[in-house]
């Protein structure tokens, strides 16, 4: 049995365009956006694969993103589950400020601390720990028993919200999640085994 889970983070979006911290607001793909989703799919293409369902969060970038890929693919309209469980963390205080005029008000090793640290959450908002506390529960009931069913499934979604899931999926410590980036647009391809280790994995940037 194939045990088949892609992972792929959206395309660009307006708000990473504009270096702004976007968490739970709503902007859509940029033009960059929508041809990195176009390229994953076609990717995902290229390996033949295709998918029995799809998981994906409330938010437009990770939807579009997966309208694409899915069309790339041929699979237009397949069954989807969208829940706000995969929703990007909640940037708190911070969502809607530019990322560099932040360095310049808290300084530069804070901000990284509230990016990339584990446990420590931005102001009035999600660490990596508490988004994981929502991804893994919905993840663990949701997703992984289809796929040790046998379905093949693609979950497009967000930065840290795959990032709790790839920390999970890994094994990785706190350190290690911290260097750990997701690039826009690019399928990271697990097989698992049948208790839902990892099997192999294939990030297919290019
Ligand atoms: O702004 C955000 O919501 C995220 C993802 O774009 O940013 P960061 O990479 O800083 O976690």
């Amino acid at each position: 049995m194939e045990r088949l889970l892609v992972l792929v983070r959206h395309g660009q979006s307006e708000w990473n365009l504009k270096n702004l911290f976007t968490g739970w607001k709503d902007p859509d793909l940029t033009e960059l956006g929508v041809e990195e989703a176009v390229a994953a799919g076609k990717k995902l293409k290229e390996l033949k694969l295709t998918f029995d369902i799809a998981f994906t969060s409330v938010l437009k970038r990770a939807q579009h993103t997966l309208d694409l890929i899915l069309t790339e693919l041929g699979q237009e309209g397949l069954e989807t589950i969208r829940d706000q469980a995969l929703n990007e963390r909640d940037y708190g205080d911070l969502t809607g400020m530019n990322k560099d005029e932040a360095r310049e008000k808290f300084g530069e090793e804070q901000v990284h601390i509230w990016r990339r640290s584990f446990d420590v959450p931005p102001p009035g908002g999600e660490s990596l720990k508490m988004t994981a506390e929502r991804t893994l529960p919905y993840y663990r009931k949701e997703i992984l028993p289809r796929v040790l069913a046998g379905e093949r499934v693609i979950v497009a979604a967000h930065g840290n919200s795959l990032r709790s899931l790839v920390m999970d999926l890994e094994g990785l410590s706190p350190e290690q999640i911290l260097k750990r980036e997701l690039a826009t647009g690019v399928p990271i391809v697990y097989r698992l085994t049948e208790d839902g280790g990892v099997e192999s994995v294939q990030d297919l940037a290019d």
